[in-house]
């Protein structure tokens, strides 16, 4: 080919470009159903726009979303095909158990996990992978495994005691809670809280890895060549690409543990008598594959670890900060578990109003996730905020939105325990584990944690706070989970009984 000729077919290529871009700007910005909502310009033309908000800026797409509703109002066009709201009666009908929304492949997928009950799409699938997990994860399930919860706070709480220096409770409370979510799935107790000052390689390893979470989601393609980049250009994402792997690799080794144990019909009973998720599913489906089990255990360790621990970090730091709180919470719990060898139960532990409403709170400030969770509208077409939303429609909103608006929790900021129980009906804009059909599945298994956690450490330990400060929670990064900008919380125990 000659020279003339080549240049003639990258001259009319990058010309048929150009006008195919002209032509997908013009549908996108005048054309699209859209089109009438406002937004930026070029969030409607690109997902390019969201994606460096998440990307690139570090896990600012949630802070971003609140700027452009004071800027656009309620509704806004935050991508070619996505909306965002900032009403919370739509988040109620979004999430609502009858609505026909989807989660949105285009975000989930990012996650890898596509086979799990977390990861699936399809309504129905989800639907039967719930219905079978859920017997794992029911009330009944997460009383007979009261014990082993209890074994691991007691063993943090025996820790925190014995150490002279205060204790970063951003990894001490993540030991403990992924100490228990694998002893419970896989029978092989981690020993996370075994670690020297709470830094487990497990735990560490998945700290590094969530801010890849962004990448893939908008650059998947960059993941293979990763390894190829010099150490200059990629050193940051090739220290989280290894650390995912280690993650994965983790998992993967607990499954084949699971299965040669079921190829040996070796049914352990390590969980004081309590057979082990994995254990269990391989005896009632034998040939469920090694991948759907990988997908599955990856997820819930992550999903069961990081938003208790969280929570408990949130709700801690503000107990602790407000001494008439503290002292009312303390006060209540010595009253209902007199002497020194009380042992408070999550049944018992539930019928304290105060310390339900300091759970609540706690929740509300630290949102679960904390990404808006994206839903795709069903063939119907949907209602949402007095606008007809037309089918295939990306919709989302954050929980930040509900538990920071200011006619359902005035003063939002503020840790109040107490409008919990100055109204009943609040109850229902507690949306941390959001609502729906895919809501959380580890409710029961996450609320006997934090019974356990509150419960049993304000009535056994006195704790202070250290170098902590309002600012330490006041900002975070979304990467799915919140991840505070400020220090880790350090505690230290005073006397323990
Ligand atoms: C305070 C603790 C927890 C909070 C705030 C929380 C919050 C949530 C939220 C908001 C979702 C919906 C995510 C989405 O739609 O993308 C979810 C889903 C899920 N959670 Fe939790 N979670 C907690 C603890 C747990 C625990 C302990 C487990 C159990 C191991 C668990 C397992 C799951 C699973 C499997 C799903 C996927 C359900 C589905 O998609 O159908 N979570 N969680």
């Amino acid at each position: 080919m000659t020279l003339g000729a080549t240049w003639s077919i990258c001259a009319y290529s990058l010309a048929f470009l150009s006008l195919w871009l002209v032509l997908v700007f013009i549908r996108r910005a005048y054309l699209h159903p859209l089109s009438c909502f406002p937004g930026p310009r070029l969030a409607a033309w690109t997902p390019l726009y969201k994606a460096y908000y998440e990307a690139i800026k570090g896990g600012q797409w949630v802070h971003h979303v609140d700027k452009l509703h004071e800027a656009y109002g309620d509704v806004v066009r935050v991508g070619p095909n996505e909306l965002h709201f900032n009403d919370y009666r739509v988040y109620h009908k979004i999430f609502s158990i009858s609505g026909q929304f989807t989660k949105d492949p285009s975000f989930y997928s990012c996650f890898g996990v596509g086979m799990s009950t977390f990861g699936l799409m399809d309504p129905e699938q989800a639907r039967l992978s719930r219905e079978l997990m859920s017997t794992y994860f029911s009330r009944r399930a997460v009383l007979q495994l009261e014990s082993v919860i209890q074994s691991k706070v007691d063993k943090l709480i025996q820790l925190l005691s014995s150490r002279e220096n205060p204790s970063d409770m951003f990894y001490a409370f993540r030991c403990a809670t992924m100490d228990i979510i694998t002893t419970y799935c896989f029978q092989s107790p981690l020993g996370c809280l075994d670690s020297d000052n709470f830094k487990a390689p497990l735990l560490t390893d998945i700290q590094t890895a969530v801010s890849l979470l962004w990448t893939m989601k908008s650059f998947p393609w960059i993941i293979p060549v990763i390894p190829f980049l010099p150490t200059y250009l990629g050193g940051r994402l090739q220290e989280q690409c290894q650390a995912f792997l280690n993650v994965q690799s983790f998992v993967n080794t607990a499954i084949s543990v699971v299965q040669q144990n079921a190829a040996l019909q070796d049914t352990r009973k390590v969980l004081q008598g309590i057979a082990g998720v994995f254990d269990c599913l391989l005896e009632r489906f034998p040939s469920l594959g090694a991948a759907r089990l990988f997908h599955e255990g990856l997820s819930l360790i992550q999903a069961g670890s990081d938003p208790v621990a969280n929570t408990c970090i949130v709700g801690f730091f503000h107990v602790l900060r407000n001494p008439s709180i503290h002292s009312r919470l303390k006060k209540e719990l010595q009253a209902a578990f007199p002497g020194p060898n009380a042992k408070p139960g999550w049944t018992e532990l539930e019928r304290i109003p105060y310390l339900t409403a300091i759970l609540k709170e706690s929740l509300r400030m630290s949102h679960g996730f904390v990404s808006p969770l994206p839903r795709v509208v069903g063939p119907l077409g949907a209602e949402l905020a007095g606008h007809q939303i037309p089918p295939k429609t990306i919709v989302s909103i954050s929980a930040v939105s509900v538990h920071n608006h200011r006619d359902l929790f005035p003063e939002p900021h503020r840790f109040r325990p107490e409008r919990w129980l100055e109204s009943k009906d609040l109850s229902q804009h507690l949306v941390a584990f959001s609502k729906g059909p895919r809501m959380c599945l580890g409710l029961n298994m996450a609320w006997a944690e934090l019974y356990a956690f509150f419960g049993t450490m304000f009535l056994k330990l006195d704790m202070v706070l250290v170098d902590a400060s309002p600012d330490d929670y006041a900002d975070f990064h979304d990467y799915f989970i919140p991840i505070h900008t400020g220090k880790n919380l350090h505690i230290q125990v005073t006397q323990s009984s």
